[in-house]
């Protein structure tokens, strides 16, 4: 059985989304146990939330992009993991992340790179994208990783979009094929499945 924890913060409901599309999907699968978490508007999780945590073999950092940087709640949450950090209680976990924000670029690489840089700092394994980005003459905004992100998975809502409407569908498939790499890998390294 795999532990595959999501945990995330979204502030208007697009973060909410892609977390959702990768929850549902893991959830889907045999011989996965599947947790959505959501850091509130304080920054916080329950007790029994930093539990699952702390039992996953697998956790996917999430957040939206604001002012270049994950949001200051999913910070006040890294900074609250610091307690893990003492006990190396989340050393050889599988890390990965995922990130949205309204422009196509919007610096969404620099919340990747904090999340890769949590992971690192709790000893973890980060897993990237692995899917090649959709980038030639005939591409559309509809194609599998057409934001081209390799570091993790990258989604775009315009600022003016309900959560309903966006991300839109290729960055959800996106989330989905994620979700199975990631399965697979954690399959392998658990040796199970
Ligand atoms: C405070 C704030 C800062 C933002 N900064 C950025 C940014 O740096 N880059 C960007 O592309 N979009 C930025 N946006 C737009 C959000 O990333 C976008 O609306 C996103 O869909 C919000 O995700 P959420 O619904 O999960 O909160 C910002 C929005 C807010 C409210």
């Amino acid at each position: 059985m795999i532990n595959f924890a999501v945990l995330f913060h979204s502030g208007y409901g697009h973060t909410k989304r892609l977390a959702r599309t990768i929850y549902e999907t893991a959830v889907a699968e045999d011989g996965v146990h599947a947790n959505l978490i959501e850091i509130n508007d304080e920054g916080e999780i329950s007790e029994t939330a930093w539990a699952t945590l702390d039992d996953a073999d697998l956790i996917l950092f999430g957040s939206p992009t604001y002012m270049g940087m994950a949001s200051w709640q999913f910070k006040k949450f890294a900074d609250a993991s610091s307690k893990r950090w003492f006990e190396d209680k989340w050393k050889d976990k599988l890390a990965a992340g995922f990130t949205n924000s309204g422009s196509m670029n919007g610096d969404k690489h620099s919340t990747l790179h904090y999340f890769i840089t949590l992971a690192m700092q709790h000893g973890m394994l980060w897993t990237g994208l692995g899917m090649k980005a959709a980038n030639e003459k005939d591409a559309e905004r509809n194609d599998t990783n057409y934001l081209g992100a390799f570091a993790g998975l990258m989604a775009q809502s315009p600022v003016d979009a309900d959560p309903e409407e966006a991300p839109p569908k290729g960055d959800l498939d996106t989330a989905t094929a994620f979700t199975y790499r990631l399965i697979e890998v954690a399959s392998r390294w658990k040796n199970v499945k």
